[in-house]
């Protein structure tokens, strides 16, 4: 399928919106990109960049004459933006988004989405711990995941287009009900973030004399959890708001099991130490066989990227509306 869109907005130009120009631009999508902040300075930051054609700071004016617009800023802001950029949307339209929840997304967007624009929310799985338009690069995509959740009505042919799009700048697509998006993604993002932000503010209440030794004798463990908690403080905070009952859901479960393992270690019972840690092993290994890991070999800085597929898959998970 052929993905050419004639002007393409972006509300919000951090990480993940940068990378989407990037990309978009590389591939030859999109004739005309517009860009919306709600600061100066990181529009005059995107504009010195280079990221696109049109720069301003009223979010309506951005979506006029666009055929496809996307929510790039934190998932706390959506509301507000829908409630602005709703008059100005065109008929026919795709309307989607980048945020790491989903059903709270449908839920503050969806009231807002006029009759005739095609409301297709997205999560590309796919991220750094850097932020601001300077930290995109057109590879951030690539051998990646990004989720559909397309709303009930939406036409197949638009989140056709809209996958077409994803899978041009080097995503595997995959649509799903948003609800079951929220629970996937508590446990495999949402909740090893709470983790790294607990355990590294657990060294930053340690007194100085300790602290300063933890710091001197880190190796590549804490260090990876100390690059998962210099994330966005803002994007996270918001992502925990708004995916409370799932979070919460999760955090029960691994509660639980970190009370086994802590009941393991004050009895000494080796057996069930070794037992759970072939279970996780065997975990990396299946996500290493998966591919996953030689996708993106360095998250932290912009890196050559993987052959991008010129059909990557769209799979179908089953759970949406009309997906
Ligand atoms: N960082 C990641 O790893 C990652 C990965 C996938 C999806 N996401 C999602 O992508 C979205 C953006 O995250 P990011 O990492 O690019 O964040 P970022 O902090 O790098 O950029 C956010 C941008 O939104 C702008 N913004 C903030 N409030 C705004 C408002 N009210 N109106 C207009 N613009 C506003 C900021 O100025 C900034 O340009 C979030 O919803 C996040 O959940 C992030
Ligand atoms: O590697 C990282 O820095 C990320 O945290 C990326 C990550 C993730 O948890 O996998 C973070 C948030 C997203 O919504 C998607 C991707």
């Amino acid at each position: 399928m052929t993905v050419h869109f004639k002007k393409l907005a972006l509300i919000g130009i951090g990480l993940i919106g940068s990378s989407i120009a990037l990309a978009a631009r590389r591939q030859g999508l999109v004739e005309v990109i517009s860009i919306a902040t709600r600061r100066q300075e990181t529009l005059d930051e995107a504009r010195e960049l280079g990221l696109g054609d049109i720069y301003t700071l009223d979010a309506a004016e951005a979506v006029r004459g666009a055929d496809l617009v996307i929510l790039c800023a934190p998932v706390g802001a959506y509301a507000a933006l829908a409630a602005s950029i709703a008059p100005a949307l065109e008929p026919g339209a795709i309307l989607s988004d980048v945020g790491s929840v989903k059903e709270h997304v449908v839920k503050v967007v969806g009231t807002y989405v006029p009759a005739g624009v095609s409301f297709i929310p997205g999560h590309p799985i796919a991220g750094t711990e850097h932020s601001g338009p300077s930290a995109g690069f057109a590879e951030l995509f690539a051998g990646r995941w990004c989720v559909l959740t397309p709303v009930a009505g939406v036409p197949q042919s638009d989140t056709d287009k809209l996958a077409a799009f994803w899978q041009a700048m080097g995503s595997m697509v995959e649509c799903m009900d948003a609800a079951h998006h929220d629970m996937v993604l508590a446990i495999t993002s949402h909740i090893p973030h709470l983790i790294a932000y607990n355990i590294v503010g657990t060294v930053a209440d340690l007194e100085t004399a300790t602290q300063s030794e933890v710091i001197k004798f880190s190796a590549s463990g804490f260090r990876d959890f100390t690059r998962i908690a210099a994330s966005d403080p803002v994007m996270w905070r918001d992502v925990f708001l708004t995916n409370k009952e799932a979070v919460l859901e999760m955090l029960g479960r691994f509660n639980e099991d970190l009370s086994m393992l802590q009941r393991a270690v004050r009895n000494g019972d080796g057996a069930a130490l070794e037992a759970m840690f072939t279970r996780t092993r065997a975990i990396r290994r299946s996500i290493i066989n998966a591919g996953q890991e030689t996708a993106a070999p360095d998250f932290g800085r912009p890196h050559e990227a993987p052959p991008v597929p010129d059909a990557a898959p769209v799979r179908d998970h089953g759970g949406g509306d009309d997906a």
